[in-house]
C-alpha cells in the first residue's frame, strides 16, 4: 500500500481543537500503520461525484476523508462530521489532460456562483479572463469544468475565484490578470502521476511514520512536506559552484535554504554545513525551524552549525585561536575619525563623506596601505577624488587605524579579513555554506564564507532579496570571487502575506531591481492568500495614536489571537518603541519582550522592536508605529549622506526598512503615524 497526504488535510487539521487534533493523528498514525483494523470505521462514502473518497472514524463527532485508488491511500480531509462529508461532496480528483498533474477540483455547477457574487456587489466590471481562448486557459492548467464561470470573473471576485483553484492555475491566472504574458508550462511525461512537480506540492507519498508525524505534528509548518516546482528545483540541483536563490519578502527563500541544508548533509554522510545569517535574531529562530526539519536529535541535525556570521568570526578568532578582539561601534569610530580628521585632515572632507568613505571603499574591502587605496577603483561613489585629495584622506584613515589598535578594537569587517588570513592555511572548515540574507552580507564577510569552504560542486548556496538589503552598498559578487550567472533562480509567489498586504508592499519598490549576480529582475510576486487591506492611519497626536494601538491589540485577542502573534515594530527606538508602543502594551496588560537575538525560545508574548530586528520573522499581525515624515524615511540618515549618490542609497535603505517590516505581518498589518504621513506611503 501506498501512503500519501494532502495538504487540504493539513488545513483541515489546522481549524481543529487542539485535543481534537491530538486525536486525528493518532488515528492517522494507526490507520498508516494497520488500514484493516475495523476501529477505523473505513469505508466508501455514498452519493458523492468522487467515489473513491472513503471515510476514517476519529470519534463521535470527527472524520478523515481518504481517498482510495488502487494501492493508495491518501488523507485528504478531516473536519467534525458534517462538515468533512460536505467537503468531499464539493471536489474531485482529477489528471488535468493538458498539464499532467493530479489536482483536487473543487466542483462548480453553474457559472451563476461565480456571476452572483459580482452582481450581489452592484459592480458593472469589466471579465478579466474573457479575451483569452479557453484552450489557452486550459493548458494553463484551468480545471476543464472552470473554463466556463472564468469568462465572468472581475476584479471584485478574482481573489475569491483563485482561491477555489488549484494553486498552479491560480498563480497563472494570477500573473494574467496582472498583465503579465504566461506562457505554457512544459508538459512533463511522468508515469507516476505523484511524481508531476505540481502534484506534489499538494499531494505527497510519505514513506514512514517519521515522514508522516513531521507532516502532523506542525500543521502550520506545510513547507517541511509540500513546495513549489521552483522551490524544489532550486534545492534539488546540483551545482557546479555558488548558487543563488532570489525572491520578494515571504517567497520562501529560507525556507529552500533548510531544506537545502538537509539535503547536503542527507547525502554527504560524514559531511558538515554552515548555515549562516547576518542577522543574530534571525539565526536563533532558525534553529527552531531546522529543529522542525531535521528533527533536534538527529544525526544530521548535529552536523549542522547555524550561527550568524559575525559570531562565527569572533569564535574562530577568539576561541579557536586564542586572539582578542574588541568591536568598536559606530559611534565610537565616528570619534575616532573626528579626532584623526582635526588633527591631519586637509582634504577639506566632510566627517560623513569620510566616515561612508571609510565604511563602503577602506573598511568593506579590506584596504590597509595607500598603495592599495591609491589604485582602488571607488566604483559608485559620487564624489570623485583627485590623487592630492586621496591622499590626504588616506592619512586621516591611516591614523583611525593607529588609533583603533592603540585602544585594542577594530571593525567588524578587520575581523573577517583577520580570520580569513588565519584561515589561509588551506584549513576549509566547512563542506558546504548555505547563507541566508546574502544582501546584507559585504565584502568582508562573503570573501570570509568563500574562504571557509572549498571552491567545487554545491559550495556555496546563497538566498536573499536586494529589495530588503539594509546594511551595505551594492556591489558586485563577483570582484569577491562569488560567480552565480547560470545557477540563479527567482521565485514568484508568496507564502506568508495576504495578497492585500502584498500589493501594498510592492507598492513601495520599484517595479525592478538590479541583484547581485547583475541581473535586473522584476519584483514581481504574487500571493494566493487572501485577507483585509492594509490599515494605513494617521492621527493629530501620539496619544491617538496609542489610543488607537491600544484597542486594534485588543480587538485582535479578543478575536483569538495570542500574544506571540502580534507584533509591533518602529524605525526608532526612544521615540517610537519606548515613548509610544511601550505605552500602549503598558496600556493593555500583555505580556511583552523586546526582539533580541539570544533568544531560541519564542515568549507567549507580544513582540515588541525596531524593523532592522524584526528581519526574516513573521506575525500574523503588524503594527508599524511612527511612520510619520522625518522618522520614516529617518532624517539624519539622509542629512548624513555627503553627496547626492550617497543619500540616494541611504534613501533606498530606508524604504527597504519600511518594505521589511510590512512584509512581517501574515494576516493583518496596521501602518500609522502622527502628522504628516511618510512620503513613502
Ligand atoms: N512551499 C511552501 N508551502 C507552504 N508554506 C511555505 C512554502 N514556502 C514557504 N512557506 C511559508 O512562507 C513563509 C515565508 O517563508 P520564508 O521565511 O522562507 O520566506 P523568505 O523568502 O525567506 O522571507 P523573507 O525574505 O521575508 O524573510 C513562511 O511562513 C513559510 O513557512
Amino acid at each position: 500500500m501506498r501512503f500519501a497526504i494532502a495538504d487540504t488535510f493539513q488545513k483541515g487539521l489546522d481549524k481543529l481543537s487542539k485535543g481534537d487534533q491530538t486525536l486525528v493523528k493518532q488515528r492517522a498514525f494507526d490507520f498508516q500503520t494497520d488500514h484493516q483494523n475495523p476501529s477505523h470505521q473505513f469505508h466508501r462514502l455514498q452519493g458523492l461525484k468522487e467515489k473513491r473518497f472513503w471515510t476514517v472514524y476519529v470519534n463521535m463527532d470527527i472524520r478523515i476523508i481518504v481517498y482510495k485508488d488502487g494501492d493508495l491511500m491518501m488523507l485528504c480531509y478531516t473536519d467534525h462530521h458534517d462538515a468533512a462529508y460536505e467537503w468531499a461532496k464539493g471536489r474531485q480528483i482529477e489528471v488535468h489532460p493538458e498539464t499532467g498533474a493530479t489536482q483536487l477540483v473543487e466542483l462548480i455547477e453553474r457559472r451563476e456562483e461565480i456571476v452572483q457574487q459580482v452582481v450581489r456587489q452592484q459592480v458593472v466590471e469589466p471579465p478579466i479572463f474573457g479575451r483569452f481562448e479557453p484552450s489557452y486557459l486550459h493548458k494553463l492548467g484551468v480545471p476543464e469544468s472552470w473554463l466556463e464561470p472564468l469568462k465572468y470573473v472581475t476584479d471584485s471576485n478574482l481573489l475569491d475565484t483563485l482561491e477555489r483553484l488549484p494553486q498552479e492555475a491560480a498563480e497563472r491566472l494570477m500573473r494574467l490578470a496582472a498583465g503579465e504574458v504566461v506562457e505554457i508550462p512544459n508538459v512533463l511525461p511522468t508515469v507516476d502521476p505523484f511524481a508531476h512537480p505540481d502534484t506534489q506540492r499538494r499531494f505527497r507519498v510519505v514513506e514512514n511514520q517519521t515522514e508522516l508525524y513531521r507532516a502532523l505534528e506542525w500543521p502550520w509548518e506545510r513547507w517541511t512536506t509540500f513546495l513549489h516546482p521552483t522551490q524544489e528545483r532550486a534545492l534539488q540541483r546540483t551545482y557546479n559552484g555558488p548558487a543563488y536563490v532570489s525572491g520578494g519578502a515571504g517567497t520562501g527563500k529560507t525556507v529552500v535554504a533548510l531544506h537545502r541544508a538537509y539535503k547536503l548533509l542527507r547525502e554527504a554522510p560524514e559531511g558538515r554545513v554552515l548555515f549562516t545569517t547576518f542577522s543574530s535574531t534571525l539565526a536563533s529562530r532558525l534553529e527552531l525551524s531546522a529543529n522542525i526539519l531535521m528533527g533536534r536529535d538527529t544525526e544530521e541535525r548535529q552536523r549542522l552549525r547555524i550561527t550568524n556570521l559575525h559570531a562565527l568570526a569572533r569564535q574562530i578568532w577568539v576561541d579557536d585561536l586564542g586572539r582578542r578582539f574588541q568591536a568598536v561601534d559606530r559611534d565610537g569610530l565616528s570619534d575616532l575619525m573626528a579626532q584623526a580628521k582635526s588633527s591631519l585632515d586637509s582634504s577639506g572632507m566632510s566627517l560623513g563623506f569620510l566616515m561612508s568613505e571609510w565604511e563602503s571603499v577602506v573598511d568593506s574591502w579590506g584596504i590597509e596601505t595607500w598603495d592599495d587605496y591609491r589604485g582602488f577603483p571607488r566604483k559608485g561613489r559620487g564624489t570623485p577624488l583627485d590623487a592630492r585629495t586621496r591622499l590626504a584622506v588616506w592619512r586621516v584613515f591611516e591614523r583611525v587605524r593607529e588609533l583603533l589598535s592603540s585602544q585594542g578594537k577594530s571593525t567588524w569587517n578587520q575581523l573577517c579579513y583577520s580570520c580569513i588570513e588565519a584561515l589561509d592555511d588551506g584549513t576549509h572548515r566547512w563542506d558546504h555554506i548555505i547563507v541566508d540574507e546574502s544582501q546584507d552580507f559585504g565584502p568582508a564577510e562573503l570573501r570570509l564564507v568563500r574562504a571557509l569552504v572549498g571552491t567545487g560542486t554545491n559550495d556555496v548556496f546563497l538566498v536573499g532579496d536586494s529589495g530588503q538589503q539594509l546594511y551595505q552598498r551594492p556591489f558586485s559578487w563577483r570582484d569577491v570571487g562569488i560567480e552565480v550567472v547560470g545557477r540563479s533562480t527567482n521565485l514568484k509567489v508568496n507564502y506568508r502575506t495576504t495578497e492585500q498586504i502584498r500589493r501594498f508592499a510592492d507598492g513601495l519598490m520599484p517595479p525592478n531591481m538590479r541583484e547581485h549576480g547583475g541581473q535586473e529582475l522584476s519584483r514581481g510576486t504574487v500571493s494566493l492568500l487572501q485577507g483585509e487591506a492594509p490599515v494605513i492611519k494617521g492621527f493629530p497626536s501620539a496619544d491617538d495614536e496609542i489610543r488607537f494601538v491600544v484597542t486594534q491589540i485588543k480587538t485582535w485577542l479578543d478575536e483569538g489571537m495570542q500574544p506571540k502573534d502580534i507584533a509591533i515594530l518602529g524605525r526608532v527606538k526612544k521615540k517610537v518603541l519606548v515613548e509610544r508602543a511601550e505605552q500602549a502594551l503598558s496600556q493593555l496588560n500583555v505580556p511583552y519582550h523586546w526582539l533580541k537575538s539570544e533568544e531560541t525560545v519564542i515568549p507567549e508574548a507580544i513582540s515588541l522592536g525596531t524593523m532592522h530586528n524584526a528581519k526574516g520573522l513573521e506575525f500574523k499581525a503588524v503594527v508599524v508605529m511612527g511612520c510619520e515624515r522625518g522618522t520614516v524615511p529617518l532624517t539624519w540618515v539622509l542629512s548624513n549622506a555627503s553627496d547626492d549618490a550617497e543619500r540616494d542609497e541611504a534613501m533606498a535603505r530606508e524604504r527597504n526598512l519600511l518594505y521589511v517590516a510590512t512584509t512581517r505581518a501574515r494576516q493583518d498589518l496596521v501602518v500609522t503615524y502622527v502628522g504628516e504621513p511618510s512620503e513613502f506611503i
